[in-house]
């Protein structure tokens, strides 16, 4: 009907078909879960499965001390500047640990020298003025390696209070981290870090590797290749790239590595306990089981996957 026939009132002589009052309503959509959401549940039932304990992860924002000093990433490292990381206006800084030992440690094993070598069984250190205040700035944190850091810190601190009985211990984490990183069609200033840990007596690069074939394995890929990379708190580190049947090519599937002696040590591990641990986001498996190129896609009202 056009404006005018309704303003002229035409449609008085138009016939209109009877209200069918028993017609059925409009499906309502009962909500969903987010797409995001959903992978995460399947990731975290494949950790459940493999005997994984989730990590309390809930902390977003983190002091500089557990993102980075405590997991031996030197003050001047370029991850540090405000090019890569969300520093706090307010509160800008909060409290170092109270454990006063453990912080002297990990200032130790920045400096290097002869307290740092005795406190990290021999490491040179980087040979700088650690500062503390630099430690407490509070940032949004970059990965959840500052809650993995955080848990070992626990898990030595309830080995000590077992009389020194370490349990060994199988963790995880989902959760959101965050960059100061340019944005594009595949990143956004924020992301899930999904990251796994093993802390055990002798273990070795076998167990590192044959716990991230599980882990893929359960995900459709068992063709993986382990390529030599660095990161400032583990070695040595591995990249992680696995042969996806799907899209008939290899993909850089994640980052792993042995956490170093100058983080665990400073934490009061016992020395023969080993950390292997791995990591990956959410975003690219979801972007890739749901064919979405533009990771903007998957947040927002075009949500239809
Ligand atoms: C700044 O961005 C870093 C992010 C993110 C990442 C990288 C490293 C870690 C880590 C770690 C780590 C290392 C040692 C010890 C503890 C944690 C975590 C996330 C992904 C890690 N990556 C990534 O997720 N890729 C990926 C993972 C799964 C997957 O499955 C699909 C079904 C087929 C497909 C792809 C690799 C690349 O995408 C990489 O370019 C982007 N990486």
């Amino acid at each position: 009907l056009g404006r005018d026939a309704l303003t002229s009132g035409a449609w008085r002589s138009l016939a209109f078909k009877p209200y069918n009052f028993a017609a059925a309503g409009k499906p309502v959509d009962g909500g969903h879960l987010h797409t995001l959401l959903k992978v995460r549940e399947q990731f975290r039932l494949i950790f459940l499965e493999m005997g994984f304990a989730e990590m309390d992860s809930a902390r977003y924002v983190e002091s500089s001390f557990w993102n980075f000093d405590a997991l031996f990433q030197p003050q001047q490292h370029p991850a540090r500047d405000e090019h890569d990381t969300f520093f706090l206006s307010f509160p800008e800084s909060s409290r170092l640990p109270d454990e006063a030992d453990y912080v002297a440690r990990v200032k130790a094993a920045h400096c290097g020298g002869p307290d740092g070598a005795a406190v990290t069984g021999g490491s040179r250190g980087y040979r700088y003025a650690w500062s503390a205040a630099e430690a407490r700035k509070n940032i949004l944190r970059t990965h959840t390696t500052a809650v993995s850091c955080r848990m070992l810190r626990r898990l030595a601190t309830a080995t000590a209070d077992a009389g020194g009985v370490f349990t060994p211990a199988k963790m995880f984490s989902i959760d959101r981290v965050f960059r100061n990183e340019t944005l594009d069609a595949t990143h956004l200033a924020e992301f899930h870090q999904i990251e796994g840990l093993v802390a055990d007596r002798g273990l070795s690069l076998g167990h590192l590797k044959g716990v991230i074939h599980t882990f893929f394995k359960k995900m459709g890929m068992d063709r993986l290749r382990f390529k030599p990379t660095h990161n400032p708190y583990t070695e040595p580190s591995l990249e992680v790239h696995a042969f996806h049947p799907g899209l008939d090519k290899w993909v850089e599937v994640g980052n792993s590595g042995m956490f170093r002696p100058e983080m665990l040590l400073p934490m009061g591990l016992p020395p023969d306990v080993r950390v292997i641990a791995w990591g990956l986001s959410l975003e690219r498996p979801t972007m890739i089981k749901y064919g979405v190129s533009n990771i903007r896609d998957l947040f927002g009202h075009k949500m239809d996957l």
